[in-house]
């Protein structure tokens, strides 16, 4: 543990509890009244919660740094629970070589390309669920659709595609601490390690996929042979878990808010716009940690190198620094500056293709379907960094 300094205020709960995680609501709020760095006890870390000082953190990534891990635990003095990512947890120089071929491979100009197939499995998909009626919007629709166009982009072969699931519950329990949660979604995953490796091996990735592409980038010299596996593994752990929650959580809050839903349906060209205010409202990525590089002060608070900071996005996002009403879900917002994506180096280089499957998904059940209606609560998945629904039984009111 390192040492915090004393006058430091303390705000004193478990982030990573199953109370926290159910609503997490007031304590962001607690956090952002108490200061803008916060003193968390339990773990020995320091915290911001505020829009500001979350933002000023991600945008410093010489002084917080993500090569000691994103996660709790300090690669400095502990064994990360998986072999470190060449991208997520790496800082330049890997981190930039990594950065600049998965940038090029999610390119606005490749977003342009898969957008007509991913078109055409949202149309398909949703006039089977308007068919149907009567949905659970998690699994048939939040996972459902990820599940088939990010694959099948990357190109992975059909077979065992849910093992992503478990995959990337096991890999945001990871970055909270050795609690039940990630005991128990290790173990669930155990058994699937070897089919996620040999998934990213070249010859089980659909030559001109994503996956293969990061391969040719072998063949330019930007990237070495054992890079190229470790970066498709990057898009099986970051490209399924959160566009699931990203979309499973729009569908609750359009649900929650049936004027919200009529403005939609008036409209479906505000689709990106409700995504993207999803985003902010109900954050499918909760939380991300930096570690001090060296001492250093913030907001005026001096901080001990290797010193752990959470960044709470969730609540930079519903900050009333930043926002106006940010309590209020409102489709016709600006929600531009969310922390959903986080910022900075390491902003989310999947977010193009993020935005696409939920625009896609919300403008075309707002032209299929006149309304949602929710049908009875929605169960919660728990997850050290996720906000994440297990179930959503939804009627789905054909147009
Ligand atoms: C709603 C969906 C998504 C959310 C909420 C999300 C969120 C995030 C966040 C918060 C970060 C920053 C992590 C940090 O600062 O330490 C990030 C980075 C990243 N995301 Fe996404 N993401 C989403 C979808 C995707 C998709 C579809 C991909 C596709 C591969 C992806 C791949 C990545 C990768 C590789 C990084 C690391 C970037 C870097 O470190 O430079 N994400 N994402
Ligand atoms: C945003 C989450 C995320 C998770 C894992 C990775 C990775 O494994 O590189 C990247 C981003």
């Amino acid at each position: 543990m390192t040492d915090i300094a004393a006058d430091i205020p303390v705000v004193d709960f478990d982030p990573f509890s199953d109370e926290f995680l159910t609503d997490p609501y007031d304590y962001h709020r607690r956090m952002r009244d108490a200061g803008p760095v916060v003193h968390i006890p339990k773990y020995g870390i320091l915290a911001v919660a505020r829009h500001a000082e979350v933002h000023g953190v991600l945008n410093d990534w010489q002084t917080f740094i993500s090569s000691a891990g994103v996660g709790l635990a300090n690669f400095r003095t502990e064994k990360p629970f998986r072999p470190p990512s060449l991208i997520l947890e790496a800082d330049p120089p890997q981190h930039t070589r990594s950065r600049t071929v998965l940038g090029r491979i999610l390119s606005p100009r490749t977003v342009q390309q898969i957008r007509p197939q991913f078109q055409a499995v949202a149309e398909a998909l949703i006039d089977r669920l308007v068919e149907k009626g009567t949905i659970d919007g998690v699994k048939e629709l939040g996972e459902a659709y990820p599940l088939k166009v990010f694959p099948d982009a990357v190109g992975l072969t059909e077979d065992g595609r849910e093992n992503l699931l478990a995959y990337g519950d096991m890999v945001f329990n990871a970055f909270g601490p050795r609690n039940q949660l990630l005991v128990n979604a290790a173990k669930r995953v155990e058994p699937l390690t070897d089919w996620i490796m040999s998934n990213c091996q070249r010859r089980n990735l659909r030559p001109g996929g994503f996956g293969d592409q990061i391969y040719q980038a072998v063949e330019t010299g930007e990237l070495t042979e054992t890079e190229a596996p470790m970066l498709v593994r990057s898009f099986l752990s970051a490209g399924v878990d959160t566009t699931v929650n990203g979309i499973g959580n729009a569908l609750w809050c359009l649900a929650n808010h049936p004027d919200q839903w009529d403005k939609l349906h008036a409209n479906p060209a505000l689709a990106r716009q409700a995504f993207e205010e999803s985003l902010r409202f109900e954050a499918a990525v909760q939380t991300f940690f930096r570690t001090a590089s060296r001492d250093c002060e913030l907001a005026g608070v001096p901080i001990r190198s290797d010193t752990k900071v959470l960044t709470f996005l969730a609540s930079a996002n519903r900050d009333p620094r930043q926002w106006q009403d940010p309590d209020v879900f409102d489709i016709e917002r600006r929600a531009t500056g969310h922390m959903t994506f986080g910022s900075g180096l390491h902003g989310c280089v999947g977010q193009a293709v993020a935005r696409l499957e939920g625009e896609l998904i919300l403008s075309t059940l707002a032209r299929r379907v006149r309304r949602i209606e929710p049908l009875g609560p929605p169960t919660r998945r728990l997850n050290n960094t996720l906000r994440a629904l297990a179930s959503l039984p939804l009627k789905l009111h054909a147009a």
